[in-house]
C-alpha cells in the first residue's frame, strides 16, 4: 500500500527569520531535491541529526534538513517567501500533498492519541459540543495557538499552557461537581489574560485636538507613523497600529481629537472614536500640559474616569504642577515615555498568572468553560 506524502508549512507564513516545512511519508522524494553536505541520501540520514545542504541544482538554496522520524523530516530554510514557495512547489511537483497547519496538527495529535502509552479514557458524555475536551484536542489547539503568537513573551505563556491546560481539562472530567466548579473558576480567572496572548490588548488615546495624541503614539512606537501636524483636527479618524510593550502585544489607536465638530466627516470620525473607546482595555486621556486643564478636558475626565491621564508637552510647562495620578511626558523629547509604558503595562496586566496556573487561551476554550460552568450549576437541565 502506498501512502501519500504530506507537506506543510509549519511556521507562520512570512514571519520570523527561519521557515520550517514538515514532510511525512516517502523521504526518497527528497533524493533529487536535497543535496546533503555529508553526501548521505536523505532517507538514510541519522535520526534527529541536523544536516546542512543545498536545495535544487540551479540557484541552490541553503537549507537544513532534519529527519525527525522513520518517515518524517523537516526542511528549515530562509523564511523569505520565495525560498518557502520554491521548496513547497518542488515537493508538490514530486507528488506531495500540501496540507494546512490545522490539518497537520490534528493528524499528528491523532496519531499521538492512537499511540499513547496510557490511553486516556473519557466517558462519551464529556465529548462533543460544550463538553470537556480531550487531552489531545486541547493540545492541538495550543499547538495552533502557538503559531499565532507575535512575541516571545506570549509564546512562552502558550508553551507553558501546553504542559498545564490539557491536564486541567482532563481533571475536569474526573472531578466531583464541587471540585469542577472551583477548578473552572480558577481557570477562568485568567481568561482575559489568556485571550490577549492571541489578540493584542487595545489601548486607545483620546483628548482634545492638538494635545499630542499622534505624537505620543509615534513616541510609543519609536517611529513616525501617525500624521502629526500643528493644526487642531489633524487626525480625522481612528488609526490603529500594532506594537509590543515590554513583550506584550498592544494595539494603539489614535483617535480624532474629541471636540464638538462642525464638519460631518470629522463628526463621523469622532463617533467611531467613541465606539473604539468603549471597547478599549485601556484609555489614555492626553492633556496638553502647556495649556493646562480646560473645561473640555474636565468633560473627558468625567466621561472616562478609568482612563490613564497623560500630561503631555511637559517640556513646555515645567511650572504647571502635574495633576495627581497623571503621568508627565514629552512626546517631543521622549522624556517620561519609558515610565508611561510601565504604567500602561501595569494597568493592562496587574498580575501575570503564576507559573503553575492553567488557563484557557482560545475563544472556544473560554466559551466551553463558561458553558460547562453553567451546565455544572444546573446538572438536570
Ligand atoms: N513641545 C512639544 N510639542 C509637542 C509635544 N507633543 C506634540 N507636540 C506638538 O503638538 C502639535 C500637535 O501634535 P499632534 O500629535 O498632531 O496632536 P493630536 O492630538 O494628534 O492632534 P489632532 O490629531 O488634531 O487631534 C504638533 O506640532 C506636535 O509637534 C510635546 O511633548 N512637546
Ligand atoms: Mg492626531
Amino acid at each position: 500500500m502506498t501512502r501519500e506524502t504530506l507537506i506543510c508549512e509549519l511556521t507562520p507564513h512570512g514571519r520570523g527569520a527561519v521557515a520550517t516545512i514538515g514532510l511525512q511519508g516517502d523521504l526518497d522524494l527528497l533524493q533529487t531535491l536535497f543535496h546533503a553536505a555529508n553526501g548521505i541520501a536523505p532517507a538514510q540520514q541519522p535520526l534527529l541529526r541536523v544536516c546542512f545542504g543545498h536545495w535544487g541544482k540551479t540557484a541552490p538554496e541553503e537549507v537544513v534538513v532534519v529527519r525527525t522520524a522513520e518517515n518524517a523530516a523537516e526542511v528549515h530554510c530562509h523564511s523569505g517567501l520565495a525560498a518557502v514557495e520554491r521548496i513547497l512547489a518542488d515537493l508538490r511537483q514530486q507528488g506531495c500533498r500540501q496540507v494546512s497547519q490545522e490539518e497537520w496538527v490534528r493528524m499528528s495529535v491523532e496519531s499521538n492519541e492512537r499511540s499513547a502509552p496510557h490511553p486516556r479514557p473519557l466517558s462519551p458524555e464529556y465529548r462533543g459540543e460544550g463538553g470537556i475536551q480531550s487531552f489531545f484536542e486541547v493540545e492541538a489547539e495550543l499547538h495552533l495557538a502557538l503559531t499565532r503568537t507575535t512575541t516571545q513573551r506570549t509564546a512562552h505563556h502558550v508553551l507553558r499552557q501546553m504542559a498545564l491546560l490539557p491536564l486541567a481539562f482532563e481533571q475536569l472530567a474526573a472531578a466531583s461537581l464541587e471540585e469542577r466548579l472551583a477548578l473552572i473558576d480558577r481557570m477562568l480567572a485568567y481568561a482575559n489574560f489568556g485571550k490577549r496572548l492571541l489578540e493584542p490588548w487595545s489601548v486607545v488615546l483620546c483628548g482634545r485636538p492638538n494635545v499630542g495624541k499622534s505624537s505620543l503614539i509615534n513616541a510609543l512606537l519609536g517611529f513616525e507613523r501617525s500624521v502629526v501636524f500643528d493644526q487642531p483636527g489633524t487626525t480625522r479618524d481612528v488609526v490603529a497600529v500594532e506594537t509590543a510593550l515590554q513583550g506584550w502585544p498592544v494595539q494603539l489607536s489614535d483617535t480624532a481629537g474629541l471636540r464638538h465638530a462642525e464638519q460631518a466627516l470629522e463628526a463621523a470620525g469622532i463617533a467611531r472614536a467613541r465606539v473604539q473607546l468603549q471597547r478599549a482595555d485601556l484609555i489614555l486621556l492626553v492633556i496638553d500640559a502647556s495649556v493646562g486643564i480646560l473645561p473640555e478636558d474636565q468633560e473627558l475626565l468625567a466621561e472616562f474616569p478609568q482612563a490613564l491621564v497623560v500630561w503631555n508637552k511637559q517640556d513646555l510647562s515645567k511650572e504647571n504642577p502635574v495633576p495627581v495620578n497623571a503621568v508627565p511626558v514629552s512626546a517631543l523629547t521622549q522624556a517620561g515615555v519609558p515610565e508611561l509604558i510601565e504604567h500602561i503595562v501595569t494597568r493592562l496586566i496587574p498580575a501575570e498568572p503564576p507559573p503553575g496556573a492553567p488557563f484557557p487561551i482560545t475563544t472556544e476554550q473560554i466559551n466551553r468553560l463558561h458553558q460547562l460552568h453553567l451546565q455544572s450549576l444546573t446538572p438536570n437541565s
